[in-house]
């Protein structure tokens, strides 16, 4: 198996005045997150283990003050944590000196953030360039980039306005243009939509979708949307009070919640988006006759109508052969959640 290109081992930092009493050794002194707090600690992360694969979009999820932003920080080497090992290529991410670090930083790491921090007094094609001109290259190089940048982003045409002259949209697009043109091997986007309108937002989202495709990044992405989590992620890690709950793809989150917080956390979801036959089908199917077939990893969504039409199951393939069925009465508690309640119930 290739090796993860990031990887957290038992990451913790700490914030708060004693912090340094429960460190040694460049371990947390105590399992215990309640000691850390009684003694007026933050662990803003705590033991986090997890791998990201390359070429993946890996997506951290959890509510405000759960420690997402602590660990983008943290894997993106700018926030150094008390306790644990980074590790970037396999090796230890703050072992290297300031002046390698700042060299992965301007050539292998790219990074979008909230709120679009551009550089108001120079225009789409500067800002664009910018990590470029940072990264010592001539100016006709870089304005070439720029301007493949500004294409991808489809903000051709707008290369000579000002940050204060195009909408949010607009904004964050040249923020993504600027944070790939440096052509990195990881991408970080912390919240990257969250300032922008629904509409424009799931256009944004489509649009790392695109990007993705084309370029095959690794991605590190954080939201606390579950469904913007699941049209952009290979998997998701769900955090609370700085600790992982779990992690995994979203079919996984929802039909083995690990814990009653992930289960809460995706009660919401796009059930039907995210479900393939084989998560629901029964097994072993029934001898037939049936009214169709679909395969083990078509989602739910693909087949709804077929299945709704249908007054025979639907038989679920791998393979060529029969491995499970689906009827019509299921398609309700895709939909609804087989626990649902009506309101006040
Ligand atoms: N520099 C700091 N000093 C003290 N406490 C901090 C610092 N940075 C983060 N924390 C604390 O660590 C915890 C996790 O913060 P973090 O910003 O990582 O959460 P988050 O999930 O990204 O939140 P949000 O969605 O609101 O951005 C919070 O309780 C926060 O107050």
């Amino acid at each position: 198996m290739q090796h993860p290109v990031l990887a957290c081992r038992q990451v913790s930092r700490l914030y708060g005045a004693r912090a340094s009493e429960f460190i040694k050794d460049g371990h947390i002194t105590t399992d215990n997150v309640q000691t850390l707090q009684e003694a007026g600690i933050t662990p803003a992360i705590f033991n986090v283990d997890l791998d990201i694969e390359r070429g993946k979009t890996f997506v951290i999820m959890g509510l405000s003050g759960s420690g997402k932003s602590t660990l983008l920080r943290c894997l993106a080497g700018l926030t150094p944590p008390s306790a644990g090992q980074i590790l970037f290529e396999s090796k230890d991410l703050f072992g290297f000196s300031e002046a390698d670090l700042i060299q992965i930083h301007r050539h292998q790491m790219g990074m979008v953030f909230q709120h679009f921090a551009l550089l108001p007094h120079l225009t789409v094609l500067g800002n664009v360039a910018f990590p470029l001109e940072i990264q010592g290259r001539p100016r006709a190089e870089r304005e070439e980039i720029a301007r493949q940048m500004i294409r991808l982003v489809g903000l051709e045409g707008r290369e000579h306005r000002f940050p204060a002259q195009l909408s949010g949209g607009q904004q964050q697009r040249v923020g993504i243009a600027r944070s790939l043109a440096g052509d990195p091997d990881v991408w970080f986007l912390d919240e990257p939509f969250s300032a922008l309108d629904p509409l424009i937002r799931r256009e944004m989202q489509a649009e790392v979708i695109r990007l993705q495709g084309m370029l095959k990044k690794t991605i590190v992405f954080i939201t606390h949307d579950f469904e913007e989590a699941v049209r952009v992620a290979d998997r998701i890690a769900i955090m609370k009070d700085g600790l992982v709950e779990q992690i995994g793809t979203a079919e996984e989150l929802l039909v083995s919640p690990a814990t009653d917080y992930v289960r809460a956390f995706t009660r919401d979801a796009p059930r039907a988006h995210i479900l393939t036959a084989r998560s629901i089908m029964t097994t072993p199917p029934p001898a037939g006759p049936f009214g169709g077939e679909v395969s083990a990893t078509d989602r739910v969504i693909s087949f709804a109508r077929q299945l709704d039409a249908s007054s025979l199951p639907l038989a679920v393939i791998e393979d060529n052969e029969i491995i499970g069925a689906i009827d019509r009465a299921m398609l309700l508690d895709i939909l609804i959640g087989p626990n649902a309640q009506a309101v006040g119930a």
